[in-house]
């Protein structure tokens, strides 16, 4: 079998999802790999892959199979050849990667907090007894109920543009919606009410930029290595950790954030929340960045025990 590589005598693919956010992030890659190797834009070529999660509209993620969603068909493009790399939102990608392929290379993080969208409200506190708000985040769902069980939460769905006119249309009364895609979007000022995660522990890599590749493709490799954001990577690694020693799939609400500290010291946070809100598990662990991976996998496993095996269920 003949493997699928690079060759400089055509522009260099890069699979990402049609919506505008994964344009944008394509985009990013892309301009971050002419400036560092002197290309023209003519040397790539953006290629946009429809996925389940695009196509399926109507129903819960987490109802349809959760993580994977996403990325099943572009992966099926890169291991083909019909791509050369893969840029996802590390949000959306599984702990593990499909045989022969790897993810390789994180870009600098983008604001990871979420931020709380509404025509009308301030904050979560501000929302009326009863109020809707719509998410299919079971994350922000769960999180958000642990903080105002009173809340009714509606399945909410498509790309930040038809979330706001479902605002608009008062199916619900406030959202939350990732600060990095809205910053991505050059919608900032969508951004400005940031929650401290504090408040609301992001999902695990929200924010980050991941690119995929196939193992051992020399060539697309050689491209990527100055762009890899090691900071990034760090936490990353460690946050991931977390979420496979959770067995993390888009049934349970978890959240999960590494912060670099002086000294090369990280900070992890992590919480498993009951779906409908009522319990939460939380930890902390804090050691030096070369500890990042088991530290994640200690908290994971320290929320295991505290969670007991119906939490997962
Ligand atoms: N699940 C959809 C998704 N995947 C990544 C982002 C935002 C960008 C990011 O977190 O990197 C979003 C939208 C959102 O949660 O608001």
């Amino acid at each position: 079998m003949t493997e699928p590589t690079f060759s400089p005598d055509r522009p260099l693919r890069l699979g990402t999802r049609g919506s505008p956010l994964a344009v944008a992030q394509a985009e990013e890659t892309r301009d971050r790999l002419m400036a560092a190797h002197g290309l023209p834009q003519a040397a790539f070529e953006i290629v946009a892959i429809k996925t389940t999660g695009d196509r399926v509209q109507d129903r819960a993620l987490s109802e349809i199979g959760g993580k994977g969603l996403f990325t099943k068909e572009i992966e099926e493009a890169l291991t083909s050849g019909a791509i050369d790399l893969a840029v996802h939102s590390m949000k959306d990608m599984p702990v593990e990667q499909p045989q022969g392929l790897a993810l390789t290379c994180y870009l600098p993080r983008e604001d990871v907090r979420d931020a709380f969208i509404s025509l009308e409200f301030q904050g979560l506190e501000d929302l009326p007894k009863g109020a809707v708000l719509g998410s299919s985040s079971l994350r922000r769902r769960a999180q958000a109920l642990h903080r105002r069980p009173d809340l009714q939460v509606v399945e909410f769905r498509g790309n930040v543009q038809t979330r706001l006119r479902k605002l608009g249309d008062g199916v619900a009364a406030a959202t939350f919606l990732a600060c990095a895609g809205l910053r991505r979007l050059g919608m900032d000022d969508l951004a400005e009410r940031a929650i401290a995660p504090e408040t609301m522990l992001p999902a695990v890599a929200q924010g980050a930029i991941g690119i995929e590749q196939r193992e051992g493709d020399a060539a697309v490799s050689a491209l990527l290595a100055p762009l890899d954001h090691a900071d990034t990577h760090l936490r990353l690694t460690a946050e991931r950790a977390f979420l496979a020693g959770l067995d993390g799939s888009c049934r349970t609400p978890i959240g999960g954030l590494a912060e670099l500290l002086a000294g090369g010291r990280l900070r992890l946070r992590g919480e498993i929340i009951r779906p409908d809100g009522s319990v939460r598990h939380a930890t902390e662990r804090e050691g030096p960045v070369s500890d990042a991976a088991a530290m994640g996998a200690d908290a994971a496993a320290e929320l295991r025990g505290l969670g007991g095996p119906d939490f997962f269920a």
